[in-house]
């Protein structure tokens, strides 16, 4: 099974984003585009990306009214992305409609986007969801919960944190894709992310796929953090 490590190209700008590219020379990467970049950009940064021949992830979290998703789903199906993604707090409704939105703009003879749905934020910790949210419950059941009403909307997968990958796992299977942002080289964290673990603990708790930003976007040598990042996420194995 492909199990990517998926750079967030978190930059505010396409000169940044060459910048950055730049000093991966002729490496196919995996490359997510989330809305600092989209918003300032537009979609001319996706076919730009494509271009060059990476795999895109267009991470610009959707939530709203089903009708609303689903022309917004069917514009972002015509850019040929790989990977879109939705708030499962939307409901299943919306859901579903982000499907049949990617299904209606998927141009002939193309594959439609993989479609997953942030459960909980990795910034979101259990007091949040009991102090501030007021969501009733334990975080991972919380996740395991928005999880399933992803699957059962037809949607590919979910956006969760390392700690909740086991428990998706057994309970939706393996084929359904665990995309875990809140990657960082040591297990400790003074940013805003809370749910975090280290690339080789997401490889051993099942993760399908890690999303990492600033850790290599930050690093004085991007390139070699990129490396150090893939080596401890490739090293354990299947
Ligand atoms: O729950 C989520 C959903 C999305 N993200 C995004 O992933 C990256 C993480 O960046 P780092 O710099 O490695 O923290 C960022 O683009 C977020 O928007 C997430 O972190 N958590």
């Amino acid at each position: 099974m492909d199990r990517p490590l998926i750079i967030a190209l978190d930059f505010q700008d396409r000169q940044e984003v060459e910048t950055f590219l730049k000093k991966f020379e002729d490496e196919k990467l995996y490359v997510k585009v989330g809305m600092e970049l989209f918003y300032q950009e537009g979609p001319s940064i996706i076919s730009h990306i494509k271009q060059l021949g990476h795999k895109i992830f267009l991470d610009l979290k959707l939530h709203d009214i089903p009708n609303t998703v689903k022309q917004a789903m069917r514009g972002l199906a015509k850019l040929d992305v790989d990977l879109v993604n939705v708030h499962a707090a939307g409901g299943k409704k919306m859901m579903q409609a982000a499907i049949e939105g990617l299904e209606a703009g998927t141009p002939e003879g193309k594959k439609r986007p993989a479609c997953i749905a942030v459960t909980q934020l990795t910034s979101t910790s259990q007091s949040m969801v009991d102090e501030e949210l007021l969501i009733k419950g334990d975080i991972n059941e919380v996740v395991l919960h928005y999880a399933q009403n992803a699957k059962e909307s037809g949607l590919e997968g979910v956006v969760c944190s390392t700690h909740e990958v086991e428990s998706l796992n057994q309970n939706l299977g393996t084929s359904f894709m665990t995309v875990t942002p809140g990657i960082r080289m040591k297990d400790d964290s003074s940013d805003d992310q809370t749910r975090i673990a280290t690339p080789g603990q997401a490889r051993r708790l099942g993760s399908t796929a890690i999303v990492v930003g600033r850790s290599i976007t930050k690093a004085e040598n991007p390139y070699k953090a990129y490396l150090n990042v893939k080596k401890a996420w490739e090293e354990i194995g299947e």
